[in-house]
Order: C-alpha cells, then sequence, then structure tokens
C-alpha cells in the first residue's frame, strides 16, 4: 500500500504540488490526468524519492518501485536484450523474445543498442523491462505515448494480465482519456497547477470487459464537455 498524505513541492518559488494526497492498494490502478505542466511528473518522482518533497509524508510498503520514464531511460552501453534481463529477478531469454514477439519485436531487435531502435522500438523495450522485472508498483509516465492503435492494445493487454496476476499497482500519468479509462479503477481529473484534484472518477467494471465499446461509452459518459488534453 502506498499513501500520500498532504504532499507540498516547490522548485524556488514556483509550487508544483500543494498538499496533495492519494492511497493506492494492491492490484489497484490510479491515473493523473490533467493539462501538461501541472505536475503530474513530479508526483511521480516524489514517489520513487527522486525528488523530496518539502511537507508532507509518503509511505510506501510496496516491495520494489518500477518507473517507466517518458524518455525510456535504456542504458545504450548494453543490447535491449541485455536492458531488460538486468532486471529479471531470473534472467530468462527465452521469456523475454516470446513475449517480444506479442509486440511486433524480434530476436534481431533485442539484439540492437538502444540506439539503433526506433522511438518507439526503444518504447516496447522499456515496457518489457517493467513488466518482466519483479517490481510490485509500477509507475507508468505516459507509456503508449507513439505507438500506433495496434500496438497500443497488445502492450494495454500485457499490462492488465500482470496486473490480474500478480497484482501490479499503477499509478498512471496519461493525456489519452480512452487510454485512462480502459486501464483504471480511478482517474483523478487535475487543474492546471498545483495537482488540485478537481474530479474523482471511480471505476468498478473489472478489467478484463472492458472493451472499445467500454471506452466509447465511458468516456463520453465523464469527459463530454470538458476541455480535453490529448
Ligand atoms: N527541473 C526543473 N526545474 C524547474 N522547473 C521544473 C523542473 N521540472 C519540472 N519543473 C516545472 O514543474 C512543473 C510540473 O512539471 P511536470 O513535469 O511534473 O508536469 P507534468 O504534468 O508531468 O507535465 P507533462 O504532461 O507535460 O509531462 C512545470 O511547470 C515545470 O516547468
Amino acid at each position: 500500500m502506498l499513501t500520500l498524505s498532504h504532499l507540498h513541492f516547490a522548485i524556488l518559488q514556483d509550487v508544483i504540488v500543494q498538499d496533495f494526497s492519494l492511497a493506492l492498494q494492491q492490484g489497484e490502478i490510479k491515473t493523473l490526468f490533467g493539462p501538461s505542466g501541472c505536475g503530474k511528473t513530479t508526483v511521480l518522482r516524489l514517489v520513487s524519492g527522486l525528488d523530496k518533497p518539502k511537507s508532507g509524508k509518503i509511505i510506501n510498503q510496496f516491495n520494489k518501485i518500477g518507473f517507466l520514464f517518458q524518455e525510456n531511460r535504456l542504458l545504450n552501453n548494453l543490447t535491449a536484450v541485455k536492458n531488460i534481463e538486468i532486471f529479471m529477478p531470473t534472467p530468462d531469454r527465452q521469456k523475454i523474445y516470446a513475449l517480444a514477439e506479442e509486440i511486433g519485436l524480434t530476436p534481431a531487435d533485442l539484439n540492437k543498442y538502444p540506439t539503433e531502435l526506433s522511438g518507439g522500438m526503444a518504447k516496447r523495450v522499456a515496457f518489457l523491462r517493467l513488466l518482466l522485472s519483479d517490481c510490485d508498483l509500477a509507475l507508468l509516465d505516459e507509456p503508449f505515448v507513439g505507438l500506433d492503435r495496434d500496438l497500443r492494445q497488445r502492450l494495454i493487454a500485457l499490462l492488465q494480465q500482470r496486473i490480474e496476476q500478480k497484482n501490479l499497482a499503477c499509478l498512471l500519468v496519461t493525456h489519452d482519456r480512452f487510454e485512462a479509462v480502459r486501464l483504471s479503477h480511478e482517474i483523478l481529473l487535475l487543474s492546471e497547477k498545483g495537482m488540485q484534484i478537481q474530479q474523482s472518477i471511480i471505476l468498478n467494471t473489472p478489467l478484463s470487459l472492458r472493451d472499445n465499446q467500454y471506452e466509447e461509452k465511458t468516456v463520453k459518459q465523464y469527459f463530454q464537455g470538458r476541455v480535453y488534453y490529448d
């Protein structure tokens, strides 16, 4: 379980996070949905310990955090497959190749260095690295940006499996309202500055029952008439 209580964070006079609170349980996905620059990535950085809050409290009872950064952060001196392997509790190349195939990556792709991959390929490698690690809390910052619809669906399906089989908890940042309703148990709609929660949308339908029709209907129900950020 993760609990954030009354977090404040500022850079010089610029208040970025103001009195932000949230709780996350095992197997739960909560999404931070808000305009660019409102402080979503900063909250992920606070949770991971990369930044320290000026005040407020973070209680993290999860064992291991996996962080999928917007910019992937693969190690350029290792091949793609090695980048994944070093985060696996029990390295297993066949398992990597099998899962990679499901998202359109061949063994030849995985034997390349990150600088030899396209942006979308590097994104998928970083995603596999997180999925095959033994993290029990995943921080996902725009994990599907730059991927076509079909690949996006396949990655989402893999993530859903992992959440259901291993009880993975996720804090997701996305600008895509369809992604948000497909994957979240709760969506927090945020204001332009300071991470003020304007509305919380609770979605109780099991993830395995959410299809394209559910996405369309739910987006219409909650997002119609709103300013969209994607
Ligand atoms: N290293 C930094 N130095 C100064 N200001 C920063 C720094 N990092 C972030 N900020 C500021 O903090 C605010 C929040 O940034 P953050 O990246 O958390 O927003 P975000 O909601 O994740 O945005 P996006 O959706 O565009 O990724 C922004 O106004 C940004 O200018």
